[in-house]
């Protein structure tokens, strides 16, 4: 279970994220949803220990990520994008230098790619070099790569950026496998019908604070709004993305 609580980031004058209290509860899929520069990126960040935060707590299985930090990162795998793909290994290489980072044993690191071969359709991937692999080809060995030790918390940062339909197809089929197993997932979207079409959960964030939180049908009755697409834009202010 992740929960943030009153989460504040300032990068010098700018504050990225002013106010942002929700949980995201293990066996949902909780959408983190607002317009570009609205925080998401930044709380996402704190929550997987990458910068520290102002003010405020990131909270993952009730350890505080500034009293622990590494051992969040053992329960928690974290998408951002597939950039840091080392070229001259193959996808298989990649994703089992990362299991040894995390300490897996062989077969483990086997399994997880099996598993991972099947879910994403890559077994015809795994042997390649990933120099040249397309966008949709790294984001699958990214995501392979980030949940090779099969962490209990699984947070992705605009994870269908890029993908074609088959492929964002399969990433979401992964998500509900994950939320299935009872696991926490946390994603970002700043696109409304990605969020609506995966998430038992919505937070939707708005310059840094969440302006509303609940299912996609509370969120909707809330703000007396006909449909949650015009709820969104009453609440952030923004249109949505066609
Ligand atoms: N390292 C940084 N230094 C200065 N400002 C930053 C930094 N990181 C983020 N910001 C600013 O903080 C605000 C929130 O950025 P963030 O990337 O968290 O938003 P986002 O909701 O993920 O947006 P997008 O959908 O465009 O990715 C933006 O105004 C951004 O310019």
């Amino acid at each position: 279970m992740i929960h943030v609580e009153k989460l504040v980031k300032r990068f010098g004058e700018v504050e990225a994220v002013r106010d942002v209290t929700f949980t995201a509860p293990d066996g949902r899929i909780t959408g983190l949803l607002g317009p570009n520069g609205a925080g998401k990126t930044t709380t996402l960040r704190m929550i997987s220990t990458l910068v520290a935060p102002t003010a405020g707590a990131a909270v993952v299985d009730g350890v505080d990520t500034r009293s622990d930090a590494l051992k969040v990162r053992a329960s928690l795998g974290m998408l951002s994008d597939a950039r840091g793909l080392y070229a001259r290994l193959t996808a298989r290489e990649n994703i089992a230098y990362y299991g040894d980072l995390r300490g897996l044993t062989k077969s483990q690191v086997a399994g997880a790619i099996d598993k991972f071969a099947d879910w994403l359709d890559m077994r015809p991937l795994l042997d390649r070099r990933t120099d040249g692999f397309s966008q949709g080809e790294k984001m699958k060995v990214a995501i392979a790569r980030a949940l090779v030790h099969d962490p209990r918390n699984v947070v992705l940062d605009e994870p269908t950026n890029g993908l074609d339909v088959m492929t964002t197809r399969a990433l979401r089929d992964v998500i509900r496998r994950l939320r299935d197993a009872g696991k926490c997932v946390l994603f970002s979207s700043h696109v409304m019908q990605e969020v609506t079409a995966l998430c038992d959960e919505i937070v939707i964030v708005a310059r840094g604070e969440v302006v509303a939180s609940g299912t996609p049908e509370e969120i909707r009755a809330a703000s007396g709004r006909d449909t949650l697409e015009d709820a969104f834009v009453h609440l952030t202010g923004v249109e949505v993305e066609p």
